[in-house]
């Protein structure tokens, strides 16, 4: 009896969500749930016959509103998680190195900050899969210029919590605009364009992305900081 792992989409931020369960207990935790997909979610979990005990954040999301809330309305027993350092609402609050289990299995909260300062990576703890959140996308990482972002900060955090794990780990995101899935640890060592650069050369690159804010971020912040629990603003037309 082994893991069940699923990796659920949502296209309008196109952000990943991941079930994560032990086939045996069916105990399960959810990682990044997005609003809009929350009853997507909870209907899967229903069909699997999981026992959702967990919805878990990487971080207070700048892009979308997160699913925990409503998949607590949904769901009894379902507690919402998000580090401490956050400095969101929710039912459980993590701190570097501790436990999620599930099961036989857990998640190791790895506090990885500077695209927030909250920002967790959660290992499985046999290491052969981690949940980056933003602090690293798939051939590049979270941007920096908003909700306390810091490349030198990033760069540390990337490379000493996640690019530190075995080559084979298994890195899966938060988020993938260009229809990527997973990567590892070798590719990004090998190939990620900014975190293969020095320390200086990567707060250059980050400081220069001349990204647009995100199209939700007014509206996703302050839902996200209540960890979905409340009403959440509606979409400003
Ligand atoms: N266009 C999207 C927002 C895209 C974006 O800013 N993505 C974030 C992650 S969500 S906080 C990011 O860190 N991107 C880094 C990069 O290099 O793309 C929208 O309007 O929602
Ligand atoms: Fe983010």
């Amino acid at each position: 009896m082994g893991l069940i792992f699923r990796q659920l989409f949502e296209s309008v931020s196109s952000t990943y969500t991941y079930i994560l369960a032990d086939e045996e207990t069916k105990e399960a935790v959810i990682i990044d749930p997005v609003m809009e997909t929350a009853e997507r979610d909870a209907q899967l979990v229903e069909e699997l016959g999981l026992t959702l005990k967990y919805a878990v954040n990487t971080h207070v999301h700048a892009d979308h509103v997160t699913g925990t809330g409503e998949l607590k309305k949904r769901i009894g027993g379902c507690k919402s998680v998000i580090s401490k350092a956050a400095g969101a609402k929710a039912d459980m609050f993590l701190n570097n190195g501790d436990k999620v289990e599930f099961g036989k299995y857990h998640l190791e909260a790895r506090s990885t900050p500077g695209h927030t300062n909250g920002c967790m990576t959660y290992v499985l703890n046999d290491k052969s899969r981690a949940f980056t959140g933003d602090a690293l996308l798939i051939r590049g990482c979270g941007r920096t210029d908003f909700q306390q972002g810091s490349p030198l900060t990033l760069y540390e955090s990337v490379h000493t919590q996640i690019l530190s794990l075995p080559q084979d780990c298994l890195l899966y995101p938060a988020h993938d605009y260009k229809g990527r899935t997973v990567t590892s640890v070798g590719e990004e060592l090998k190939f990620n364009p900014r975190l293969t650069k020095s320390k200086e050369e990567f707060a250059n690159i980050m400081n220069n992305l001349n990204l647009n804010y995100p199209k939700q971020i007014d509206r996703a912040v302050p839902a996200n900081m209540m960890c979905g629990v409340f009403e959440t603003p509606s979409v400003s037309q």
